[in-house]
């Protein structure tokens, strides 16, 4: 149901109207770099927080609107938040010990209680703002969606959403959206680094498209290059790398029957390098596999690639993703040029999402 309600705040009109927001943040982006550049012409540059900074601002502005700078406190105390909660997580564990007031106990109840707090006043805010003028962003949109009544009751209602659900997507946003999209704009700079033929190439398409303009939803539709270029990273570097099913009932898959209860783990990132699907190249870089389009871009013609999941689960942000990732390197390939720095190290590693475990360095030329 909750998926249900949140579905049309995904919708490509909606996303439309939230253009302004991502131009904002991507300008801004773009201006922090050039002053960092302007001295010597070229700066060296981990851009895996740069990029943090930037989807996290995006959520912000589309999540709250006007509000942003709120928004982006609750972000603060969330990325705290899971910091100590994969701490507890690595931890020695012994039954009930989250109920025991440790200092990093407190500390999570504190953080729970501010951020629902902060996410409240918001709501309020937004109530009363609703009111005179309409706003786009998907906190106002969830609340079209809300006949909460009593403003802060938290029980159930038939066919909407309560104060709770809405401050638990709010936070859901911010988790599911930030890091993913970091992610796969990180992996794409370090792999057009290693590989400077196809940055070329896709510096050539965008400004043939775009020139130095601002980029629109209109000429990043039809950027086929960089969109070979993005499926390609999402399959070598899956920001997501395993998908957990849970079966509710007996289930057949392939043959195989699972009794009810169990949970499933598909590994995205061994079915995305297996050669089987892939080819003998199946490790390499090789944007070429997806020029005729997803569907056709494995070997035996059977969907293997799964960046965004499946089925009645699957990513409610991948197009508000792919328009943020696209307005991104469009407008870097317009104004630089980079290669990684002699620093880099090539280290995938796991930590909830796919990330470069030594960062990514790399050095940005002004053009
Ligand atoms: C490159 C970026 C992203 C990747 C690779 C990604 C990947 C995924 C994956 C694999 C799932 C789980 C699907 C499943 O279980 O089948 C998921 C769920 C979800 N994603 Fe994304 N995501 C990205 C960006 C975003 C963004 C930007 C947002 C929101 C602003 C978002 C919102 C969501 C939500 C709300 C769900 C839960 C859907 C549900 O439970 O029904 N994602 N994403």
């Amino acid at each position: 149901m909750r998926r249900r309600l949140m579905t049309p705040a995904f919708h490509v009109d909606k996303l439309k109207g939230m253009l302004p927001s991502f131009l904002t943040s991507c300008t801004n982006l773009i201006d922090r770099w050039k002053k960092l550049t302007s001295l010597h012409g070229s700066t060296e540059i981990d851009v895996m927080p740069e990029f943090h900074i930037l989807t996290g601002d995006v959520i912000a502005r589309t999540a709250f609107g006007s509000s942003y700078e709120k928004g982006s406190k609750i972000f603060e105390l969330q990325k705290e938040q899971i910091t100590l909660v994969l701490e507890a997580y690595n931890s020695f564990y012994f039954p009930g010990l989250r109920f025991i007031p440790t200092k990093k106990n407190r500390r999570r109840y504190k953080l729970d209680n501010e951020i629902k707090e902060i996410i409240r006043d918001l709501i309020r805010r937004k109530q009363q703002g609703m009111q005179n003028k309409l706003e786009e962003d998907l906190l106002s949109l969830l609340l079209q969606k809300c006949k909460l009544g009593d403003q802060f009751a938290s029980h159930d209602h038939n066919n909407c959403l309560t104060i709770d659900d809405v401050i638990e997507e709010c936070k859901l946003f911010y988790i599911a959206g930030q890091e993913t999209t970091a992610n796969l704009l990180t992996w794409t700079m370090i792999v057009l680094s290693m590989h400077p033929s196809w940055q070329k190439k896709a510096r050539e398409e965008v400004l043939r498209l775009c020139g130095k303009e601002t980029p629109g939803l209109n000429n990043i539709n039809h950027l086929k290059i960089v969109s070979m270029i993005f499926n390609e990273v999402l399959r070598l570097y899956p920001p997501v790398t395993l998908l957990f099913r849970y079966t509710k009932q007996e289930t057949n898959i392939g043959g195989m029957s699972i009794p009810a209860g169990v949970e499933t783990v598909l590994s995205i990132l061994s079915l995305h390098h297996d050669p089987k699907h892939w080819g003998h190249d199946a490790t390499e870089f090789n944007p070429e596999r997806f020029s005729e389009g997803v569907a056709k871009s494995s070997k035996d013609d059977q969907m293997a690639f799964y960046p965004f999941g499946w089925g009645p689960r699957i990513c409610l942000g991948q197009n508000f993703a792919m328009i943020e990732a696209k307005l991104g390197l469009a407008m870097i390939l317009q104004h630089f040029s980079f290669q990684l720095s002699p620093s880099y190290t090539h280290a995938p590693r796991q930590h909830i999402t796919l990330q470069p475990q030594h960062g990514a360095p790399i050095i940005l030329r002004c053009l």
